[in-house]
């Protein structure tokens, strides 16, 4: 059963610091109104630990998001691009990704393929984790269980192979200003944390069914700059038409930054994440990207490949690494000894 939120106190400096950033947003209005409460963590019975809300100062500044206006790209044949340089102001995008890198919690997912009779075992080169549900379902508001979106009724036990699970507080926020400024809306995050630059994600596009045509994908980064880059499709090979690879646009995206890939650019075009030796890459990178599933195939897929059934990993602060993490029981003996 899922668990209602769990509430966490106040320290009191907290709440002097919202009242004092409240005076100063007195000054400019935020462009869209993140309600976000201070009090309480999102918790789940999907969810390992609670996620915190923002920081305020954090969910303050995202308000005035995107810091710039976007850049349309659509210089090349197929492609389509809004990219926001940054999309999350300078100030905060270093406490935001080290929030996240915080207080989520990340899987190394491993999962077999198939190529013609030789079954092979695949490790995801990078810590991903997701919420969400396609648009067949909801959660509910008052306990998150997933709810039948024609009905309203709770949808049977086996409609999912996994669990969904609902986005926590502080990713919604930022569902939130994104749907604002792309004119678009999402019920899909999935996260990748790519720890160094032997981290990364191979030529592919987000071009499954269960998106529909021409999905629109926001893709945030948080952290070290790591070049994303971007291929046309080669066109069949034909007699007329010899078998063509393109100059691949390279992106160096920057913490805060974001990219809006939408219209033919996912059935058109690959994308990337290389590895990368040296510089920045050797420290850890966040990506976010917002999506839209029409179908259930898409639940089913997005938490096969991002959550998986291994173990969960957090951030551990005094190592510096993502850790496996396991509950530990707090008992009073513990906190005695
Ligand atoms: O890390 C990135 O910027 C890209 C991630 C990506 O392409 C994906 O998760 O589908
Ligand atoms: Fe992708």
């Amino acid at each position: 059963m899922p668990s209602t939120p769990v509430s966490s106190r106040v320290p009191i400096v907290s709440a002097v610091l919202r009242s004092m950033q409240d005076a100063f947003s007195l000054a400019k209005k935020p462009k869209v109104e993140v309600e976000v409460s201070v009090r309480d963590a999102s918790s789940h019975s999907t969810y390992p630990f609670p996620v915190p809300q923002l920081p305020p100062s954090v969910a303050d500044a995202l308000g005035f998001a995107p810091a710039v206006e976007g850049k349309a790209i659509h210089d090349q044949p197929d492609l389509d691009l809004l990219y926001f340089q940054p999309y999350i102001a300078k100030d905060i995008e270093k406490d935001l990704f080290e929030f996240l890198r915080q207080e989520l919690f990340f899987y190394r997912v491993e999962y077999r393929i198939k190529r013609g009779s030789v079954e092979t075992q695949i490790t995801t080169p990078r810590y991903t984790t997701v919420f969400g549900v396609d648009e067949t379902s909801r959660f509910s508001s008052t306990d998150g269980s997933v709810l039948d979106s024609k009905t309203n009724k709770p949808v049977p036990k086996d409609r999912y192979k996994a669990q969904p699970r609902p986005l926590p507080g502080c990713l919604d926020a930022l569902r939130i200003v994104t749907e604002g400024s792309t004119s678009e809306t999402y019920n899909f995050c999935l996260v990748n944390y790519y720890a160094n630059g032997s981290d990364s994600i191979s030529y592919h596009s987000d071009d499954e069914r269960f998106l529909g045509p021409n999905p629109a994908i926001a893709s945030f980064s948080l952290g070290a700059k790591r070049d994303f880059l971007m291929k046309h499709k080669p066109a069949p090979p034909s007699a007329t038409n010899p078998p063509e690879e393109g100059k691949p646009l390279k992106l160096p995206l920057a913490s805060g930054d974001m990219i809006l890939m939408r219209g033919p650019t996912q059935s058109n075009w690959l994308h990337s994440i290389p590895k990368r030796k040296g510089g920045e890459s050797e420290k850890g990178r966040i990506n976010i990207t917002f999506r839209k599933a029409i179908t259930r195939g898409g639940t089913d897929n997005y938490y096969n490949y991002n959550v998986g059934t291994g173990g969960v990993f957090r951030w551990n602060p005094e190592r510096e690494e993502m850790m496996p993490w396991s509950p530990t029981v707090h008992t009073e003996e513990t906190e005695l000894a």
